[in-house]
Protein backbone atom coordinates (compact mmCIF):
# COMPACT_ATOMS: atom_id res chain seq x y z
CA UNK A 1 0.00 0.00 0.00
CA UNK A 2 1.15 3.71 -0.41
CA UNK A 3 2.03 3.84 3.03
CA UNK A 4 4.05 1.03 3.18
CA UNK A 5 5.87 2.15 0.19
CA UNK A 6 6.47 5.80 1.44
CA UNK A 7 8.07 4.39 4.64
CA UNK A 8 10.29 2.31 2.17
CA UNK A 9 13.83 2.90 1.79
CA UNK A 10 14.92 3.02 -1.58
CA UNK A 11 17.80 2.45 -3.57
CA UNK A 12 18.93 2.59 -7.52
CA UNK A 13 18.19 -1.04 -7.51
CA UNK A 14 14.57 -1.02 -6.98
CA UNK A 15 14.58 0.76 -10.44
CA UNK A 16 15.04 -0.19 -14.28
CA UNK A 17 16.12 3.60 -15.47
CA UNK A 18 14.44 4.68 -19.48
CA UNK A 19 15.06 7.17 -21.48
CA UNK A 20 15.93 10.92 -20.21
CA UNK A 21 12.90 13.05 -20.18
CA UNK A 22 14.35 16.34 -19.25
CA UNK A 23 17.48 17.98 -18.09
CA UNK A 24 18.19 20.52 -15.51
CA UNK A 25 20.82 22.61 -14.08
CA UNK A 26 21.53 20.41 -11.05
CA UNK A 27 20.73 16.47 -13.08
CA UNK A 28 18.55 15.01 -15.43
CA UNK A 29 15.06 13.40 -14.67
CA UNK A 30 14.62 9.95 -16.59
CA UNK A 31 11.45 7.74 -17.24
CA UNK A 32 12.10 4.88 -14.71
CA UNK A 33 10.22 1.81 -13.71
CA UNK A 34 9.70 0.34 -10.32
CA UNK A 35 11.00 -3.69 -10.38
CA UNK A 36 8.67 -5.35 -7.91
CA UNK A 37 5.49 -3.00 -8.65
CA UNK A 38 6.65 -2.68 -12.52
CA UNK A 39 5.09 0.79 -11.52
CA UNK A 40 6.73 4.07 -14.27
CA UNK A 41 8.18 6.67 -12.22
CA UNK A 42 9.95 9.84 -13.22
CA UNK A 43 13.40 9.68 -11.34
CA UNK A 44 15.10 13.23 -10.76
CA UNK A 45 18.60 12.54 -10.02
CA UNK A 46 20.60 15.56 -9.04
CA UNK A 47 24.27 15.88 -8.55
CA UNK A 48 25.56 16.62 -4.85
CA UNK A 49 28.58 18.14 -6.19
CA UNK A 50 26.75 20.61 -8.04
CA UNK A 51 24.36 21.43 -5.67
CA UNK A 52 26.66 22.16 -3.19
CA UNK A 53 29.16 24.43 -5.61
CA UNK A 54 25.76 26.62 -6.28
CA UNK A 55 24.96 26.49 -2.49
CA UNK A 56 21.65 25.51 -2.99
CA UNK A 57 21.08 22.81 -1.02
CA UNK A 58 18.57 24.23 1.52
CA UNK A 59 16.71 24.71 -1.97
CA UNK A 60 17.07 21.07 -2.88
CA UNK A 61 15.81 20.46 1.09
CA UNK A 62 12.84 22.62 0.58
CA UNK A 63 11.80 21.09 -2.38
CA UNK A 64 11.94 17.32 -1.09
CA UNK A 65 10.23 18.54 1.98
CA UNK A 66 7.69 20.81 0.57
CA UNK A 67 6.51 18.08 -2.29
CA UNK A 68 6.22 14.98 -0.45
CA UNK A 69 3.84 16.03 1.71
CA UNK A 70 1.68 17.40 -0.71
CA UNK A 71 -1.46 15.58 -1.59
CA UNK A 72 -3.50 17.29 -5.07
CA UNK A 73 -4.97 16.13 -8.06
CA UNK A 74 -3.24 19.14 -10.02
CA UNK A 75 0.20 18.69 -7.74
CA UNK A 76 2.88 16.11 -8.89
CA UNK A 77 3.71 13.82 -6.15
CA UNK A 78 6.90 13.27 -4.61
CA UNK A 79 6.55 9.51 -3.67
CA UNK A 80 9.98 9.29 -1.83
CA UNK A 81 13.86 9.83 -2.56
CA UNK A 82 17.23 8.56 -1.74
CA UNK A 83 20.97 9.48 -2.46
CA UNK A 84 24.26 7.45 -2.89
CA UNK A 85 27.93 9.68 -2.71
CA UNK A 86 27.08 11.71 -5.83
CA UNK A 87 23.46 12.08 -6.08
CA UNK A 88 20.24 12.39 -4.62
CA UNK A 89 17.19 11.17 -6.43
CA UNK A 90 13.61 11.89 -6.23
CA UNK A 91 11.09 9.62 -7.09
CA UNK A 92 8.27 11.47 -8.62
CA UNK A 93 5.45 10.90 -10.33
CA UNK A 94 5.37 10.47 -14.33
CA UNK A 95 3.00 13.02 -16.40
CA UNK A 96 2.90 10.96 -19.77
CA UNK A 97 1.87 13.86 -21.35
CA UNK A 98 4.56 16.10 -20.98
CA UNK A 99 4.80 19.92 -20.54
CA UNK A 100 2.41 22.34 -21.23
CA UNK A 101 4.96 24.17 -22.61
CA UNK A 102 5.08 21.62 -25.53
CA UNK A 103 1.36 20.87 -25.57
CA UNK A 104 1.20 24.78 -26.26
CA UNK A 105 3.79 25.03 -29.04
CA UNK A 106 1.91 21.94 -30.81
CA UNK A 107 -1.27 24.08 -31.54
CA UNK A 108 -1.75 25.43 -34.94
CA UNK A 109 -2.18 29.16 -33.55
CA UNK A 110 0.60 27.85 -30.61
CA UNK A 111 -2.29 28.97 -28.38
CA UNK A 112 -5.13 27.88 -26.77
CA UNK A 113 -8.89 28.69 -27.11
CA UNK A 114 -10.24 30.98 -24.10
CA UNK A 115 -12.04 27.55 -22.98
CA UNK A 116 -9.19 25.12 -22.98
CA UNK A 117 -7.46 28.25 -21.04
CA UNK A 118 -9.53 28.74 -18.64
CA UNK A 119 -10.07 24.62 -17.66
CA UNK A 120 -6.00 24.79 -17.01
CA UNK A 121 -6.45 28.16 -15.29
CA UNK A 122 -9.20 26.46 -12.77
CA UNK A 123 -7.47 23.54 -12.00
CA UNK A 124 -4.08 25.81 -11.58
CA UNK A 125 -5.65 28.13 -8.72
CA UNK A 126 -7.06 25.22 -7.20
CA UNK A 127 -3.37 23.87 -6.57
CA UNK A 128 -2.68 27.21 -6.09
CA UNK A 129 -4.95 27.56 -3.00
CA UNK A 130 -4.22 24.56 -1.46
CA UNK A 131 -0.41 25.29 -1.88
CA UNK A 132 -1.32 28.91 -0.11
CA UNK A 133 -3.67 27.26 2.60
CA UNK A 134 -0.44 25.70 3.57
CA UNK A 135 1.47 28.84 3.90
CA UNK A 136 3.83 27.45 1.05
CA UNK A 137 4.53 29.97 -2.60
CA UNK A 138 5.49 28.37 -5.24
CA UNK A 139 6.98 31.30 -7.23
CA UNK A 140 8.03 29.52 -10.59
CA UNK A 141 4.54 29.07 -12.15
CA UNK A 142 5.25 28.83 -15.93
CA UNK A 143 4.23 26.46 -18.53
CA UNK A 144 7.99 24.59 -18.41
CA UNK A 145 7.08 23.67 -14.89
CA UNK A 146 3.13 22.16 -15.60
CA UNK A 147 2.96 18.95 -16.82
CA UNK A 148 0.12 16.98 -18.23
CA UNK A 149 -1.32 13.56 -17.04
CA UNK A 150 -2.56 10.76 -18.67
CA UNK A 151 -6.17 12.34 -19.31
CA UNK A 152 -4.45 15.66 -20.08
CA UNK A 153 -4.70 17.15 -16.77
CA UNK A 154 -2.20 19.79 -15.76
CA UNK A 155 0.48 18.95 -12.72
CA UNK A 156 1.77 21.45 -10.95
CA UNK A 157 6.43 20.38 -10.80
CA UNK A 158 9.00 21.28 -9.88
CA UNK A 159 9.07 23.20 -6.38
CA UNK A 160 12.76 23.99 -6.40
CA UNK A 161 11.55 27.86 -5.92
CA UNK A 162 8.86 26.52 -3.71
CA UNK A 163 9.02 28.57 0.00
CA UNK A 164 7.37 29.27 2.80
CA UNK A 165 5.72 32.46 3.12
CA UNK A 166 6.53 35.20 3.81
CA UNK A 167 10.08 35.72 2.00
CA UNK A 168 12.29 37.92 0.74
CA UNK A 169 14.76 36.54 -2.25
CA UNK A 170 18.08 35.21 -1.38
CA UNK A 171 19.41 33.25 -4.29
CA UNK A 172 19.34 35.20 -7.43
CA UNK A 173 17.38 35.47 -9.82
CA UNK A 174 18.56 33.21 -12.81
CA UNK A 175 16.60 32.73 -16.03
CA UNK A 176 13.26 34.67 -17.43
CA UNK A 177 11.73 36.87 -16.03
CA UNK A 178 8.45 36.78 -17.93
CA UNK A 179 6.63 35.60 -15.05
CA UNK A 180 7.87 37.38 -11.92
CA UNK A 181 6.00 40.38 -10.35
CA UNK A 182 6.91 43.64 -9.65
CA UNK A 183 7.69 43.11 -6.01
CA UNK A 184 10.14 40.02 -6.98
CA UNK A 185 11.87 42.28 -9.96
CA UNK A 186 12.91 44.60 -7.16
CA UNK A 187 13.86 42.28 -4.59
CA UNK A 188 11.19 43.41 -2.24
CA UNK A 189 10.07 40.85 0.16
CA UNK A 190 6.99 39.05 -1.40
CA UNK A 191 4.36 36.77 -0.58
CA UNK A 192 1.72 34.26 -1.67
CA UNK A 193 -0.12 36.88 -4.02
CA UNK A 194 3.29 35.91 -6.54
CA UNK A 195 1.46 33.15 -7.53
CA UNK A 196 -1.33 35.56 -8.13
CA UNK A 197 0.18 37.74 -10.56
CA UNK A 198 2.07 34.17 -12.28
CA UNK A 199 -1.34 32.95 -13.02
CA UNK A 200 -2.34 36.27 -14.83
CA UNK A 201 0.56 36.06 -17.13
CA UNK A 202 0.23 32.27 -17.23
CA UNK A 203 -3.55 33.05 -18.55
CA UNK A 204 -1.99 35.58 -20.72
CA UNK A 205 0.12 33.47 -22.51
CA UNK A 206 -2.26 30.61 -23.26
CA UNK A 207 -4.55 32.52 -24.78
CA UNK A 208 -2.27 34.41 -26.51
CA UNK A 209 0.98 32.22 -27.15
CA UNK A 210 3.38 34.58 -25.52
CA UNK A 211 3.85 36.09 -22.48
CA UNK A 212 2.73 39.46 -21.86
CA UNK A 213 5.99 41.39 -21.10
CA UNK A 214 8.45 39.35 -23.48
CA UNK A 215 10.83 41.61 -24.63
CA UNK A 216 14.35 41.19 -26.36
CA UNK A 217 16.08 41.55 -23.46
CA UNK A 218 15.66 41.67 -19.87
CA UNK A 219 16.34 45.25 -18.77
CA UNK A 220 13.54 45.69 -21.68
CA UNK A 221 11.38 42.94 -19.69
CA UNK A 222 11.87 44.63 -16.60
CA UNK A 223 10.81 48.00 -17.16
CA UNK A 224 7.68 46.35 -18.74
CA UNK A 225 6.88 44.18 -15.73
CA UNK A 226 6.81 47.57 -13.36
CA UNK A 227 4.86 49.26 -15.81
CA UNK A 228 2.44 46.53 -16.42
CA UNK A 229 2.55 47.50 -20.34
CA UNK A 230 1.17 44.66 -22.54
CA UNK A 231 -1.24 44.95 -25.09
CA UNK A 232 -4.26 42.25 -25.65
CA UNK A 233 -4.86 41.04 -29.35
CA UNK A 234 -8.44 41.77 -30.34
CA UNK A 235 -9.45 38.31 -30.54
CA UNK A 236 -9.27 38.36 -26.69
CA UNK A 237 -12.39 38.56 -24.77
CA UNK A 238 -13.09 41.38 -22.84
CA UNK A 239 -14.41 38.76 -19.79
CA UNK A 240 -10.72 37.28 -20.38
CA UNK A 241 -9.19 40.62 -20.62
CA UNK A 242 -11.02 42.05 -17.65
CA UNK A 243 -9.97 38.62 -15.52
CA UNK A 244 -6.63 38.91 -16.79
CA UNK A 245 -6.71 42.84 -15.50
CA UNK A 246 -7.51 41.91 -11.73
CA UNK A 247 -4.49 39.45 -11.20
CA UNK A 248 -2.01 41.85 -13.69
CA UNK A 249 -2.03 44.30 -10.78
CA UNK A 250 1.00 45.99 -9.03
CA UNK A 251 -0.36 46.08 -5.43
CA UNK A 252 -0.16 42.42 -4.41
CA UNK A 253 -2.75 43.08 -1.79
CA UNK A 254 -5.27 44.14 -4.57
CA UNK A 255 -4.84 41.05 -6.90
CA UNK A 256 -7.79 38.99 -7.55
CA UNK A 257 -7.86 36.57 -4.21
CA UNK A 258 -8.08 32.94 -5.42
CA UNK A 259 -11.85 32.63 -4.24
CA UNK A 260 -12.75 34.85 -5.98
CA UNK A 261 -10.29 33.42 -9.29
CA UNK A 262 -13.06 30.15 -9.59
CA UNK A 263 -15.77 32.85 -9.39
CA UNK A 264 -15.01 35.27 -11.87
CA UNK A 265 -17.72 34.62 -14.73
CA UNK A 266 -14.60 34.01 -17.59
CA UNK A 267 -13.18 30.97 -15.08
CA UNK A 268 -16.69 29.94 -13.98
CA UNK A 269 -18.44 30.13 -17.36
CA UNK A 270 -15.96 27.73 -18.78
CA UNK A 271 -15.40 25.16 -15.58
CA UNK A 272 -18.77 23.84 -15.59
C1 LIG B 1 16.65 18.25 -13.47
C2 LIG B 1 15.25 18.62 -13.80
C3 LIG B 1 14.61 18.63 -15.05
C4 LIG B 1 13.32 19.05 -14.77
C5 LIG B 1 12.22 19.26 -15.73
N1 LIG B 1 11.59 17.96 -16.00
C6 LIG B 1 10.50 17.42 -15.40
C7 LIG B 1 10.26 16.22 -16.05
C8 LIG B 1 9.13 15.29 -15.84
C9 LIG B 1 8.66 14.90 -14.58
CL1 LIG B 1 9.43 15.47 -13.14
C10 LIG B 1 7.55 14.06 -14.46
N2 LIG B 1 6.90 13.58 -15.55
C11 LIG B 1 7.36 13.93 -16.77
N3 LIG B 1 6.88 13.58 -17.99
C12 LIG B 1 7.67 14.17 -18.89
C13 LIG B 1 7.46 14.02 -20.31
C14 LIG B 1 6.56 13.14 -20.87
N4 LIG B 1 6.66 13.28 -22.21
C15 LIG B 1 5.91 12.57 -23.22
N5 LIG B 1 7.56 14.22 -22.50
C16 LIG B 1 8.06 14.68 -21.34
C17 LIG B 1 9.09 15.74 -21.26
N6 LIG B 1 8.64 14.91 -18.31
C18 LIG B 1 8.46 14.77 -16.97
C19 LIG B 1 11.23 16.12 -17.05
N7 LIG B 1 12.06 17.17 -16.96
N8 LIG B 1 13.18 19.26 -13.46
O1 LIG B 1 14.36 19.01 -12.87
Amino acid sequence: TATSNEKKSWSLSNFDIGKPLGRGKFGNVYLAREKESKYVVALKVLFKKQIQESRVEHQVRREIEIQAHLRHPHILRLYGYFHDDARIYLILEYAPKGTLFKELQSQPLKRFTEQKSAVYIGSLASALKYLHERDVIHRDIKPENLLLGHKGDLKIADFGWSVHEPNSLRTTLCGTLDYLPPEMVQGKPHTKNVDLWSLGVLCYELIVGRPPFLATDYDETYKKIIKIDYKLPDYVSRAAAHFMSKLLVLNPQQRLPLDQVFLHPWVAAHNK
